[in-house]
This record gives structure tokens, C-alpha cells and sequence, in this order.
């Protein structure tokens, strides 16, 4: 029986590429999808995405930075305060559509404490994105993120593979406090190439508009992804045809001295 999905949410349409927090430290700056993204999905030459892709995104850090609480104030729009340790790894999966094209985020929410992070890691490959977190609060939880960041990228593709780092319970610093670890945090995220974030799951201070960027990103990537591919199949094509047609050549020129002697 063929099962039919409830139409995407209409907060989560999206018609605009979502902006980066900090300039200093994003991915890139472009005020809008690449060109041959939006024309790609005017008209409909996606390929795979928005049929049958769903995209990857594990968030990674130390036990207790929030990694829970920020997914659960995406997806849920709820907010725990009591702590609840993640066993292994947990996901959640968000339907958005982009330019008019559906797109899925599967969101993997994994163990931060030591004894679960075994179970955890196994389900690290794959990822289209690695959201790397911290606690604002923290800053030993800001140095073990290069730990965490190898780790991920052990068992993924790191010149395909989209990184964010984030600052969570930003609620709970007190402005000089978040001043001096953002200064660090943006020196991490750029030795990192990562995209720097600070949010609060309390409030839901840049929550949903970071979990956008990053569906906008993986979207983007995941349609240049397609449209290489559909390039490469192309060029094959050409140097196929144009080998057949030197054959001919070859051919018509061994029957014609044929016929002339
Ligand atoms: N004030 C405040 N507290 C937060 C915030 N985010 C998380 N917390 C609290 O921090 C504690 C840990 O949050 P979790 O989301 O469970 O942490 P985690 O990173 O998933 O932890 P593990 O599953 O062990 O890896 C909980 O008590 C939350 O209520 C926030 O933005 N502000």
C-alpha cells in the first residue's frame, strides 16, 4: 500500500537562502542559492533530492552541552530543563520544502557521555552536516570540539562534508562572559573551516534560524552534488558519441581505400 505524506509544514517552507550568524566565520556569504540551484529547481532538475535523499545531520559534543534540547526546540518546540542522558543516539526527521522541492533533514541527536559515545560513533557515517556543540558556560566543552570534530570525520568525507560549530545556553552568560568564549569560538570555527552559532534552547534565541541554515546549506550542496553528476553523465556521453564517430571515421576511411583500389 502506497503511503502518502502529510503536506510540509508551512513554517518550514522556504523560498530564500537562510543568512549565516557571524560573517567572520560562515561557510559563505551569498545573499541567495547559487544561481543554478534556483534555476535547477524552477524547473525541476534535481535528480534524487526531493525524491527519494534524506539528509544526514549528527550533532556531536561534550555530555550536557544541549545537544538534546536544541533539536527537541526545533522539532517539538518544547524545552527540558531536567537532565536526561542520551543512550547512543537518538534522531528526529524534518520535512522542508526549499525553492518548491521537498527536502528531508534526519537530525541524529548522539550520546555525549563517554561509556555511549562507542554506540554513538557507529552512526556517524554518512553525514551531509556535523553540528559540533559547546556550552557557552563551558570552555573546556569549546577545546574537546576539535576531539569531537575528528572523530566524526573519521568515518565521513571532510571535503564534502558541511560543519557548524555551536554555542549553546547562550541564556545563561552574562555579556562579558559571551563576549571572551565567542572570541574563541570564532578562532575555533575558522581553524575548523565550520560555521560559528550561538543559541539558547531556554528561549529559543537563533534555534530555528541556525536548523535552517543548515537545511538551506545541505540543500544547496546536495543540488550542485546533482547537477555535477548529471554534467559528468553528459561529458561521458559526448566523449562516447565522439569515440563512436572517430570509429565511423576510421571505418568509412578503410572502406573507401577499399573501394579504390
Ligand atoms: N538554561 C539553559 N539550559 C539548557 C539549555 N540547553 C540545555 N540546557 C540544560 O542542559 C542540560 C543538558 O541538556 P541536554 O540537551 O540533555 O544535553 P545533551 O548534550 O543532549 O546531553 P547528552 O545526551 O548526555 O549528550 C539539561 O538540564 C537542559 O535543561 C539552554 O539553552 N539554556
Amino acid at each position: 500500500m502506497m503511503s502518502v505524506l502529510p503536506p510540509v509544514r508551512r513554517d518550514r517552507i522556504v523560498a530564500e537562502l537562510s543568512q549565516c550568524f557571524k560573517k567572520e566565520a560562515c561557510l559563505h556569504t551569498r545573499d541567495s542559492f547559487h544561481s543554478k540551484v534556483i534555476s535547477a529547481c524552477k524547473q525541476q532538475r534535481t535528480g534524487t533530492v526531493g525524491r527519494f535523499k534524506i539528509s544526514k545531520v549528527i550533532v556531536v559534543g561534550d555530555l550536557s552541552v544541549g545537544k538534546t534540547c536544541m533539536i527537541n526546540r526545533f522539532c517539538k518546540d518544547v524545552f527540558d530543563k531536567n537532565y536526561k542522558a542520551t543512550i547512543g543516539v537518538d534522531f528526529e526527521m524534518e520535512r522542508f520544502e526549499i525553492l518548491g522541492i521537498p527536502f528531508s533533514l534526519q537530525l541524529w541527536d548522539t550520546a555525549g557521555q563517554e561509556r555511549f559515545k562507542c554506540i554513538a560513533s557507529t552512526y556517524y557515517r554518512g553525514a551531509q552536516a556535523i553540528v559540533i556543540t559547546f556550552d557557552l558556560t563551558d570552555i573546556s566543552s569549546l577545546e574537546h570540539t576539535k576531539q569531537w570534530l575528528q572523530d566524526a570525520l573519521k568515518e565521513n568525507d571532510p571535503s564534502s562534508v558541511l560543519l557548524f560549530l555551536v554555542g549553546s545556553k547562550k541564556d545563561l552568560s552574562t555579556s562579558s562572559q559571551y563576549a571572551l568564549i565567542e572570541r574563541d569560538a570564532l578562532k575555533v570555527a575558522k581553524e575548523m573551516q565550520a560555521e560559528y552559532w550561538s543559541v539558547s534552547s531556554l528561549t529559543g534565541e537563533n534555534v530555528k534560524e541556525f536548523f535552517f541554515r543548515v537545511a538551506s546549506l545541505t540543500f544547496e550542496t546536495s543540488v550542485l552534488a546533482e547537477l555535477e553528476k548529471t554534467n559528468a553523465r553528459r561529458i561521458g556521453d559526448v566523449v562516447r558519441i565522439n569515440s563512436n564517430d572517430n570509429n565511423l571515421y576510421q571505418n568509412t576511411k578503410k572502406n573507401k581505400s577499399k573501394c579504390c583500389q
